[in-house]
Order: structure tokens, then sequence, then C-alpha cells
């Protein structure tokens, strides 16, 4: 029997909600900053390639050299600018870093442990993420604790909208398939909860001491629940 409260579905962030920001902003970040230039030397006349940089070219102006673009993309990345073109670029980047071994995505205990036990009673699971769709997979797929990926029902990043979006999640919801009332979605931000919950879904704020050591109580919440990890939020584990 399924307990009526229980979410049909959890819709997770990643960066600050399964995963630690320092990973995100001292390990992946600073990897795909020095490797840029190569990687656009190497790789920038490939179609899949080019598309992303003739995008960014377009948002400056039009005619830019590619040493411009490289720029443009390290000064988004010192900004942590949710650019679906830097995110797409980082993406790609990354994986040399994934499968030479150089790293593996970090990721809160508690948060294996939860979505391991969520699949595993039968919940869907989605990931909505800034990161790109393949840079999602290959996250979940490296993680700390290993390979992840088996866990998930769907992928979803900036291309269905941005995050503080409403309209993002109602997209969202129609790809799930679940009533929004019955989608739970977990986030370190409030505008990005905030925005879900104008789409109708259930949310809860994820505050992890370790990412923001100032908790967020009271006001800063915006009348979200709030949890400072996966294991408090009283689902079947
Ligand atoms: C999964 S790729 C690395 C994370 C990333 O680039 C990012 O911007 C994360 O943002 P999030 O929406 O997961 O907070
Ligand atoms: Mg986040």
């Amino acid at each position: 029997m399924t307990r009526p409260d229980l979410p049909k579905a959890i819709l997770t962030d990643i960066e600050g909600t399964t995963s630690s920001i320092s990973f995100v902003k001292d390990v992946l970040f600073p990897y795909a900053r020095r490797a840029l230039p190569g990687f656009v030397h190497a790789r920038g006349q490939e179609p899949g390639v080019r598309r992303w940089l003739d995008a960014v070219a377009t948002e400056m102006g039009g005619m830019c050299s590619d040493r411009m673009i490289v720029e443009v993309l390290q000064g988004w990345i010192d900004q942590d600018r949710k650019h679906t073109a830097l995110k797409a670029l980082q993406g790609m980047i990354w994986a040399d870093g994934y499968h030479s071994a150089d790293f593996t995505a970090h990721i809160y205990g508690d948060a294996g442990d939860a979505l391991k036990a969520w699949h595993a009673a039968g919940i869907p699971l989605y990931v909505y993420s800034s990161g790109s769709v393949p840079a999602q997979r290959l996250f979940f797929g490296h993680s700390d604790a290993g390979d992840l990926t088996p866990l998930f029902s769907g992928w979803f990043d900036t291309e269905v909208g941005g995050k503080r979006e409403a309209g993002s999640y109602r997209r969202i919801i129609e790809a799930i398939g679940q009533p929004a009332d019955e989608v739970l979605f977990l986030s370190d931000v409030v505008e990005e909860l905030d925005a879900a919950r104008d789409a109708g879904l259930r949310t809860v704020l994820v505050d992890r001491l370790q990412d923001y050591p100032a908790p967020r109580t009271g006001e800063a919440c915006h009348g979200h629940a709030r949890v400072e990890g996966f294991d408090a939020l009283g689902l079947p584990a």
C-alpha cells in the first residue's frame, strides 16, 4: 500500500542540494576554466561545439574571435553565470576529467543513501540542474558513491527554461506526467523553490550547514519547509 502523503515523484537540484557547492566551485569550474582554450582550439569546428560558441558570439553582438569567446566564457565561469551555452561546453570539458579519473563528483552521504532508498521504494527520481543534461549524467555516473544514473527516470536542464521561472516547472511536470502537487522539488535556492511552488509543486529548502553556514530560517525560508539534509525529509529510507 502506498502512503498518501508520499510524493509520486521527486525532482532534485544538484549543487548545494545533493552535492557540495565547493566541489562545483573549487574543482569543476577551475578545471573547465583551465581547459577552455585548448578545448576550443582542438574541437571548436565540431558542429556540436561550434553551435554553442556561435551562441556566445551572438550574445556578444556578432563577430568575435575564438579567443574573445574563450575570454567571455571564462568571465562567465568567474561570475557563475548559468548560461545554457556555457553549461553545455563545461559538460563536454568535464567529460575528460571524469574519464581520466581526475576527480569524482561529490555527493553527500545522506543524499546518496536517500536517493537509493527512494528509488528502491518505487518513487521516480528526476534531476533539474543548471548543469547540462550530459554534465548531470557524468556527475551522477562518476560520483563518490559510484554510478547512480540508474536511479533516475529523467533529467532536465535550462533548455527547459530558467530555474527561477514557474514555466520551467510546468514544462517539467508535463514531461513527468504526475500532478504538480504530487511532485516534491528539493533545492538550496529559495527563488527556485518560489518558482516551483508557483507552478504547484511541493517544495523543501535543503539548507546544508556545510554550504550555508548562516541557517536560512524564518522569513529567509519564504514559507518553504526546511531541512539540513535528506535524512530529515521523513520519506521512506
Ligand atoms: C551537474 S553539472 C555541475 C553543476 C553546475 O554546473 C551548476 O551550475 C549547478 O547548478 P545547480 O542548478 O545544480 O545548483
Ligand atoms: Mg543548487
